[in-house]
């Protein structure tokens, strides 16, 4: 009765008519604005090397992943800006992802893929689960549920950042990005930009191009390890400020130094032997310190030159053994470093078996289990034992200079 009394007075059925209107409109942008978010923001890969190629794949999955998660929680949040009667809008127009030009096309040092992904992402403060890159619904539950803040997507600035993985060279450096990228206050570059070394030239203002978005709070972040082993990247690093953290991933010298050549060999099969590059002469037993594969692990002489410039309390050393063996462990101590809450736990990681590694249960921007790609946990070709054990002598006295140092006892030696 009360219905029909409504829908006879003229004055209701005009509004039931625009109400129904409006809904349709609503819905009709929603169904656009899906499939434009979806397949107008593809990333675009740097120069990528060649080797890797797996991993722009799974990228661009997390990219799609990523829009999909930043479409829902547009809708899921839209009651929740009514609720609270705020003026809050959204910004579909999601910036493409960044190239680089001027990036060397060999990639032959870390022989890392280059991409980008810049999708934008909530900061923790904000209504994200972290681990799952859930949107959590007022009052609902997760690791930040109740701060009731909402970040207005698609905005934020592209800022210098403030925290470097600066080396080393094999030490596990991309298995620390890929991990500590998990966290909703982390915006990294996936490509190394090698702007400390190679393209300083281009001036900081290209520099900041390159790296994502943030929104305040988040952390912005980038990996070359060439930087440790460079001469001018501290001093450099410094004059764009002197409150950058760094973070150095060190592994045994010895292992790296075989990884390492791992690498080149995986690229120029010709090569000479590992142990004939190791010697000058291979008769007195005198290594061959200009072989940069040896060079690197040097690591007491490199931080001399980093604490020319920045306090010790200013780097921090991750050990890419635990890296491997306990990845909460180290991220636990990589988050306090940065002044993050620690949301990357062991619930982040498990053991794939294959790959012999730890992996993601979920990737950033993604629901589904991550490893490396196939260049990262490489096998490595036997070495003479004999040769091994006299880079191990060559190496044990720097190494105890950089325990001494750094206050932490790597166990390389042990
Ligand atoms: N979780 C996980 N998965 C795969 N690989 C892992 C992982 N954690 C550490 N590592 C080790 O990382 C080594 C490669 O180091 P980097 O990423 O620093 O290499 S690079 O300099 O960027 O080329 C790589 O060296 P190799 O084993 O010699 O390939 C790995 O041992």
């Amino acid at each position: 009765m009360a219905f029909s009394s409504v829908f006879s007075d003229p004055l209701s059925r005009s509004i039931f008519k625009k109400f129904v209107a409006m809904l349709c409109c609503l819905l009709i942008s929603l169904y656009f604005l899906y499939f434009l978010t979806d397949s107008s923001t593809m990333p675009i890969p740097v120069k990528a090397t060649g080797e890797d190629t797996g991993y722009l794949a799974s990228d661009f999955k997390q990219w799609q992943s990523v829009q999909r998660k930043i479409f829902l929680q547009k809708i899921m949040s839209q009651p929740e800006q009514r609720m609270a009667g705020r003026n809050y809008h959204f910004n579909s127009g999601f910036t493409r992802t960044n190239n680089i030009n001027g990036f060397p096309a060999d990639g032959k040092d870390e022989g890392d893929q280059h991409y980008f992904s810049s999708a934008p992402r909530m900061p923790s403060s904000t209504n994200f689960d972290g681990l799952a890159g859930r949107p959590i619904l007022p009052g609902g539950t997760g690791s930040n549920s109740g701060s009731g803040k909402i970040s207005l997507l698609g905005e934020g600035t592209k800022k210098l950042p403030q925290a470097l993985i600066i080396g080393v060279k094999k030490g596990g450096t991309r298995a620390l990005l890929e991990f500590i990228r998990v966290h909703p206050d982390i915006r990294a570059v996936g490509a190394e930009p090698h702007f400390f070394d190679r393209n300083y030239d281009n001036g900081l203002d290209w520099y900041r191009d390159l790296m994502p978005k943030t929104l305040e709070g988040q952390i912005t972040m980038e990996k070359t390890p060439s930087y440790f082993v460079t001469s001018e990247a501290p001093a450099r690093i410094s004059a764009m400020s002197r409150d950058t953290k760094l973070i150095v991933v060190v592994r045994d010298p010895v292992t790296r130094a075989i990884s390492d050549y791992t690498q080149t060999l995986s690229k120029k099969p010709d090569i000479p032997t590992f142990e004939s590059l190791t010697f000058k002469n291979r008769t007195t037993g005198l290594i061959d310190t200009s072989w940069s594969a040896i060079q690197i692990g040097i690591y007491a002489k490199h931080l001399e030159n980093w604490l020319q410039y920045f306090p010790m309390s200013q780097i921090l050393f991750v050990s890419g053994e635990r890296l491997i063996s306990d990845p909460a462990g180290e991220l636990g101590r990589v988050q306090d470093f940065l002044g993050l809450k620690r949301i990357i736990t062991d619930k982040h990681f498990y053991f794939n078996q294959t790959k012999g590694f730890p992996c993601l249960k979920k990737a950033e921007g993604s629901s589904k289990p991550h490893c490396l790609g196939k260049t990262k946990g490489r096998t490595h070709p036997n070495i003479n034992p004999e040769v091994v054990q006299r880079l191990r002598d060559f190496y044990r006295p720097f190494n105890m200079k950089f325990y001494q140092m750094t206050g932490h006892l790597f166990g390389w030696d042990d």
